[in-house]
């Protein structure tokens, strides 16, 4: 994607929702976006899938490049996004999936529709895999919407999404309604779909779910991305302290909120939109901070962030302290790595 821009035409207003957004996701791996809400995570998503409504404008590229064809979604025909890409190269896991099905048809009869339409063989049985892989017994598809909890309605919309068998998951806050258990257990689900070979889009508030998941972090703030890298740095070793401001307002960590709130989109300020929640803000910042060695920041640190809520050991971070530690998890090949790299550190 380079140079995504999204605006909202108002009466007497333009909201920049998205301004200017570059990144890549991979195959095999999960990048969450991160950020407040109201940064434009939602927008960005959309955008890609042509969603978004008529007082939208849309600027940059997105390349979807699958199978040596590629396929530029912004300027896609909506007949194309149609056919070819919403709910087959890529799923849209949408942010409030209660509202994605019809109420007076049970979720099975939803779901094996969305089988049949693409065509597949044996809409039921499928059905009942995707039910079981999103830890939902067959017999809950059985129900209608009003009957299913929160957290069923979610795994419904996860199971929808993945209907098609996408290359591409677009995972918008998939985790609403669902307590840490089934976060966790949402979060290695993903996890399997990179190990696939999916890629996979996380946006997420949930800072601990998007470190058990994530190769890569893209931290958003009012429409632009303020810092990316992998997700262990950014989440150990902010560099924006924004970054550092969100590590530290996690409920698992010191759950200090970042002061001030974000500024309108319609109003945006001229230099660094950050600046006037900023400890480190001066008359540098009157300029835009452009994205450099994945940081939009004029005085970019490391920043010390804390590593656990008082009285914790500090060694352990809330991922592993709620899991018993590093050794008593099954580590996947990322947790593997980081763990290493921290043993490294050590010695
Ligand atoms: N159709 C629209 N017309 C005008 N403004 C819109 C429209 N849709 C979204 N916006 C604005 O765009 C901004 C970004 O919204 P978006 O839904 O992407 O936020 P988000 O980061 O997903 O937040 P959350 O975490 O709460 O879901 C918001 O300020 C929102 O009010
Ligand atoms: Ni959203």
């Amino acid at each position: 994607m380079e140079g995504l821009t999204v605006s909202f035409r108002l009466p007497g207003a333009t909201v920049r929702a998205v301004g200017g957004v570059d990144f890549e996701v991979r195959p095999g791996r999960c990048l969450a976006l991160v950020g407040e809400s109201g940064c434009g995570k939602s927008v960005l998503a959309h955008a890609l899938l042509g969603l978004l409504p008529g007082n939208a404008e849309v600027s940059g590229r997105a390349w979807l490049e699958q199978e040596g064809q590629t396929l530029e979604l912004l300027g896609a025909p909506q007949a194309v996004l149609a056919r070819r890409v919403r709910g087959r190269a890529v799923g849209l896991i949408p942010q409030s999936p209660a509202t994605h099905l019809t109420p007076v048809r049970t979720a099975r009869a939803q779901l094996e529709e969305a089988l049949r339409e693409l065509g597949h063989p044996r809409p039921r049985e499928r059905a009942d895999e995707l039910a079981l892989r999103q830890g939902l017994r067959p017999a809950d598809l059985d129900r209608y919407p009003h009957e299913l909890s929160g957290g069923m309605a979610q795994r419904v919309a996860n199971a929808m999404a993945l209907a098609g068998d996408p290359w591409l998951v677009l995972a918008d806050e998939p985790t609403g309604g669902l307590d840490r258990p089934l976060v966790d257990r949402a979060m290695d689900a993903l996890r399997e779909l990179c190990d696939e070979g999916r890629a996979v889009l996380l946006i997420t508030h949930d800072l601990r779910a998007a470190e058990r998941v994530a190769d890569d972090l893209a931290v958003m703030y009012a429409g632009r991305l303020v810092e990316t890298g992998p997700a262990a740095r950014v989440l150990d070793r902010p560099r924006h302290p924004y970054a550092a401001g969100l590590v530290d307002a996690r409920p698992d960590r010191a759950f200090v909120p970042i002061p001030g709130m974000p500024p309108e989109l319609t109003r945006l300020p001229d230099g660094c939109a950050f600046a006037p929640r900023c400890a480190s803000a001066d008359a540098a910042c009157a300029v835009p901070p452009a994205l450099e060695d994945g940081v939009a920041c004029h005085h970019p640190g490391p920043h010390r962030v804390s590593r656990g809520l008082p009285g914790d050991d500090p060694a352990l971070t809330g991922a592993s302290r709620a899991a018993g530690g590093p050794a008593a998890r099954g580590l996947s090949g990322r947790d593997r790595a980081r763990e290493g790299g921290r043993e490294g550190g050590r010695a």
